[in-house]
């Protein structure tokens, strides 16, 4: 009973985050409460040190850079990453026993929240071998609000494994990760898991993988049964079958029965499987000119007799060409299928010499790394997790930080395994490292070994693009794209317990921010209050409940509230003087400039700043910086709310100034204007839309819509899920606020929705009317 309890209160709090005052949620946490009791006593099972036959860390091979693969798992919320990865590390003989998510003893998720509510928030490294390969792998998060964990994990990897609920196919989630996927032009694999489940289904989740993700999925295995039938696998390049007969009380998956499907004892399914190799194999002679000619000289008459190697070769070059999408299936949780996708990881997905990088020749054998995340150690403090793109990294050596123009001191090099680690003498490109020492590299900074290497690496990238070989200004191009982080859309004050705490409170917001660039903290300019912005309630409520057990200060949160944009909607012009001594120096400056509304496809967020034929001379570099800083500083506060401004261009007309007048003062005076142009506008509030999908029966349809009715939301389509229903909405998120508890009440806790941020429209005249006078306090 207790474990259905459990089981329950996990889906209530992934499908969304939890109010803090209504009883369900109240409830969910007393049985919360009761599961961390029952989990004191739960040991971690990674191998640390060694123990019986189990593998121990220090044994970790180090091959040669074609046999390292560095990979991410990534999904929509609960498709089985997690449990993917717990089977993995077992079979390749890391961890003694199977973890469970459901029993919050998993290594991966080894937050503390992780192992309550049964969901990865932050993404975890472990490294392990399989046959002769190390896989550097990084778990991710599905749920929408700790996006920007996937954004960064995918940034420094080089393929990718996409987990789908073989009853649900493509769900909100995916479409997103694996959007992020297409962006970083990661190759991957699909993995059909869940395939014992009740509905699951191959052929529906392949049709939505073409459908919704338009992509070519290449079937390289066939379930044998599905749900409660299913029992193995049949590999469709070899046309062997893979078996998993219950064994023993242990029925771990270890053991399993490979062996030649044969047409005699299973008519049916050899022909379909053969069926699916020659339709494989046309397909990949579409795709691949190589295998086209082999395919069409020596085996056109029988593909019976094409060797398993040559088509495994060619479905190698087109996943790595991103052509198609090699699928596989199996149910981690019942250890079925595991062991052929960590074949399938090794076989299909490249190494990190395949990938290219223009800027490797730059840096020849010189160290280039991405910091790509950050993790706050009370005894060690900042751990950096960093990619090694080129060279090798040593610990007690100095390395350069380009982005932040400074020499750092790595202290220690160690192998990261979930949270524990292993120290390492030296480590090669191709690598996945956490570093000690580094105090100001954040994520997305570029590390390299020297300032003397990053000057010569930008110099022969000079040469390359034809530029004249150049000083040190050239090194800012050598800054690897760092890690795009999403607008925070919700925020909230917090407060210490008493004044005394602030300064805890500061230094523990310090440290979370630097691990997490997705919260943002800034202070009210009015009340000096400190106001936390992030990405959803569930984000802000982790936040709230690591400040108390990591840093040990119980603060307040103030109510939720929608971070809301600000426009104009007309041209205007404004003019400003300032003109102020200060000890003996007069300053004094002019500004004319112009504001108007942004029309482009894509939203600015920061200003677009044009200058008029009037800056005959190209202004100094500083002044520059200052008339943009001036501007930049009055965009993040609107005149309407104090709401950050977008969609505006900035025209300016003219600046006259003396001589003496200092930059910050022309940066004041430029922002006096803006506002002043930004408040003579016609003014418009923007609030944040939001996807909504939400799976529901069909019983409770009804009920859904009509509540949707209510919310301002659009109804975009209704799908048709197995069993379910899928209704796709948009709704402002200022309707969403407590939905999870709504959502549970009007379909018995059995509907599950995901919400993500599509942009920012325009509120009716009425609405913005309405929040105008709540927040003046009118109404
Ligand atoms: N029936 C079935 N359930 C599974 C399978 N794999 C995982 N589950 C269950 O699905 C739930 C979610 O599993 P996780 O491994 O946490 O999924 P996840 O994708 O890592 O979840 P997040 O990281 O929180 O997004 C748990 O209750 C698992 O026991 C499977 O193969 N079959």
């Amino acid at each position: 009973m207790l474990r259905v309890l459990r089981r329950l209160s996990v889906n209530v709090l992934k499908a969304s985050s939890v109010c803090n005052k209504c009883i369900c949620c109240r409830w969910s946490r007393m049985i919360i409460v009761k599961r961390l009791k029952s989990q004191e006593c739960h040991e971690r099972n990674y191998s640390f040190p060694p123990v019986g036959d189990v593998k121990s860390l220090r044994s970790i091979i180090t091959p040669p850079i074609s046999k390292i693969r560095n990979i991410g798992i990534m999904a929509h919320i609960d498709a089985g990453k997690t449990t993917t990865t717990e089977r993995m590390l077992y079979y390749s003989g890391y961890t003694r026993a199977l973890g469970d998510v459901d029993d919050g003893d998993t290594v991966t998720d080894f937050m503390a929240q992780e192992r309550e509510r049964g969901i990865t928030i932050q993404s975890a490294a472990v490294t392990f071998d399989w046959k002769g390969y190390r896989i550097n792998l990084i778990d991710t998060p599905g749920h929408v609000d700790f996006t920007v964990e996937v954004e960064r994990s995918l940034r420094v990897l080089d393929g990718a494994v996409a987990v789908f609920d073989a009853s649900a196919g493509v769900e909100a989630q995916t479409l997103t990760v694996w959007r992020q996927a297409d962006k970083h032009h990661i190759p991957r694999i699909c993995y059909l898991n869940k395939m014992d489940k009740n509905g699951a289904s191959f052929t529906y989740a392949v049709d939505s993988i073409k459908q919704k993700l338009k992509t070519k999925p290449l079937l390289l295995q066939l379930p044998i049964g599905e749900a409660k039938a299913f029992k193995g696998l049949v590999d469709v390049v070899t046309m062997e079958q893979i078996i998993w007969h219950p064994t023993s009380n242990l029925d771990d998956g270890k053991v399993f029965e490979q062996k030649p499907l044969m047409e005699t004892t299973h008519p049916e399914l050899f022909k379909e499987v053969k069926d699916t190799r020659n339709a494989l194999i046309e397909q990949v002679a579409d795709l691949d000119d190589e295998f086209a000619e082999l395919v069409l000289g020596d085996f056109s008459e029988n593909f019976d007799l094409l060797p398993p190697d040559k088509l495994q070769s060619a479905v190698r070059r087109v996943t790595l060409a991103q052509k198609a999408v090699p699928v596989f299936c199996g149910s981690a949780l019942k250890n079925k299928g595991v062991q052929p996708l960590l074949d399938a990881i090794t076989m299909y997905l490249p190494a990190p010499n395949e990938r290219s990088y223009d800027f490797l020749p730059w840096y020849k054998d010189d160290l280039c790394a991405l910091a790509f995340k950050v993790l706050h150690d009370k005894q060690r403090g900042p751990l950096v997790f960093i990619r090694i793109y080129s060279g090798t990294v040593k610990p007690q050596s100095a390395v350069y930080n380009i982005n932040k123009n400074c020499t750092e001191r790595m202290s220690r090099l160690l192998l990261p395994f979930a949270d524990q680690q292993i120290e390492i003498p030296s480590l090669m490109a191709g690598n996945i490292a956490l570093t000690v020492g580094l105090k100001q590299s954040a994520t997305g900074d570029t590390i390299v070994s020297s300032k003397a290497s990053a000057v010569a690496a930008a110099r022969r990238a000079g040469r390359e693009v034809g530029r004249k070989p150049d000083s040190e200004s050239e090194v800012d191009n050598l800054v690897l794209a760092g890690v795009e982080i999403p607008e925070p859309v919700f925020f909230c004050t917090i407060e210490p317990p008493s004044m005394a705490k602030q300064p805890d409170l500061n230094n523990a917001l310090n440290s979370l921010q630097r691990e997490d660039p997705s919260l943002k903290v800034k202070i009210d300019p009015d009340t000096g209050q400190t106001i936390l912005c992030g990405m959803g309630e569930l984000h802000i409520e982790i936040i709230h409940d690591r400040i108390k057990r990591e840093y040990g200060i119980e603060t307040y949160l103030g109510p939720l509230q929608i971070a809301y944009r600000e426009t104009i909607l007309n041209s205007v012009q404004a003019t400003d003087t300032l003109d102020r001594t200060i000890g003996d120096k007069r300053h004094m400056v002019s500004i004319q400039l112009g504001v108007k509304p942004w029309v482009g496809e894509r939203s600015l967020i920061t200003p677009l700043i044009e200058y008029t034929d009037s800056f005959i001379e190209p202004l100094e570099k500083d002044i520059k910086e200052a008339i943009e800083n001036g501007i930049n500083y009055s965009y993040l506060q609107g005149p309407l709310l104090g709401f950050p401004v977008q969609d505006v261009v900035v025209t300016l007309y003219s600046m006259t100034a003396h001589s003496e007048t200092s930059l910050p003062m022309i940066s004041a005076c430029v922002s006096r204007c803006m506002q002043k142009a930004l408040k003579k506008a016609s003014k418009q509030l923007l609030e944040p839309l939001m996807n909504l999908e939400i799976t529901v029966s069909e019983d409770h349809l009804t009920a859904v819509l009509g509540d949707l009715a209510q919310r301002r939301g659009s109804i975009q389509e209704i799908q048709s899920r197995q069993d379910n229903k899928v209704v796709v909405a948009a709704v402002p998120l200022a309707e969403m606020m407590g939905y999870s508890t709504v959502l549970r009440s009007l379909t018995s806790g059995s509907a599950t929705f995901t919400l993500e941020l599509a942009s920012y429209q325009a509120m009716n005249i009425q609405e913005q009317n309405v929040l105008l006078q709540k927040k003046s306090g009118l109404v």
